[in-house]
């Protein structure tokens, strides 16, 4: 089966510098998560998220990434930045996560028990989601480590959009794709040369992957 004309969407998580957005969406980005998480190297804070909003181009998406925040802290983030989309890494439920008017994806720690439900158990704890994001963290654990995790843990048959995230880099992405066709793919430490700061060289090759996947016929 030929995959030519789909095209997997690709979301660079972890932005601290607006010179680094600008060059992501030249390359091609179709989403830039700016990270909110307290313990994060990545954190950042609403004004600066704010800035680099308005270093975006036209169509690609902002992405405000949160774990176990406070809700107020959210609220502020949404009034300040106006993302489209919400990406909760904690322990939220889904009350919580569509309490903001903002559309949200929803992390699965690929280490812990939710991994061994069926996919259904996933619609029915976040019937409010968007869709899933598949990482690598075991449960109460952060985020952006850059391991990946066994991709045949996947559950099959979830009704919803999902990314895959964890250890993702031009090395790897391409069969990532290839075996898990992810609606997108999400990468932080893999296009960077530190935390926060991104490369433009890895950035590049990153997308060149994941194109060289989408143009790959399938057995
Ligand atoms: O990027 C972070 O610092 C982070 C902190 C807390 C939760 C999630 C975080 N990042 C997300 O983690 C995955 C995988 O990142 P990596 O490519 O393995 O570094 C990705 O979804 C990031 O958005």
């Amino acid at each position: 089966m030929s995959r030519t004309l789909f095209r997997t969407r690709i979301k660079f998580c972890g932005f601290t510098r607006p010179g680094d957005v600008r060059l992501a969406c030249e390359l091609g980005a179709d989403a830039i998560g700016f990270v909110f998480a307290g313990d994060s190297p990545r954190r950042i804070q609403p004004e600066e998220a704010r800035a680099m909003r308005h270093a975006l181009a036209p169509l690609v998406d902002a992405v405000a990434l949160f774990m176990d925040n406070r809700a107020d802290t959210v609220k502020e983030v949404v009034r300040y930045v106006r993302p489209s989309l919400l990406q909760f890494h904690g322990s939220e439920d889904d009350a919580f996560c569509r309490g903001f008017g903002v559309p949200y994806i929803k992390a699965i720690p690929m280490g812990s028990e939710i991994t061994r439900q069926h996919p259904a158990a996933l619609q029915t704890l976040y019937p409010g989601a968007a869709g899933f994001l598949f990482d690598s963290h075991s449960s109460g654990g952060p985020g952006g480590s850059g391991r990946t995790f066994d991709w045949r843990k996947i559950p099959s048959g979830v009704q919803k959009p999902f990314m895959l995230a964890g250890g993702l880099s031009s090395a790897n992405v391409f069969d990532a794709i290839i075996g898990t066709l992810p609606w997108a793919v999400d990468v932080s430490s893999g296009i960077e040369s530190e935390p926060g700061i991104k490369d433009g060289d890895k950035m590049r090759a990153f997308v060149e992957e994941v194109r060289r996947a989408d143009c790959h016929v399938l057995d």
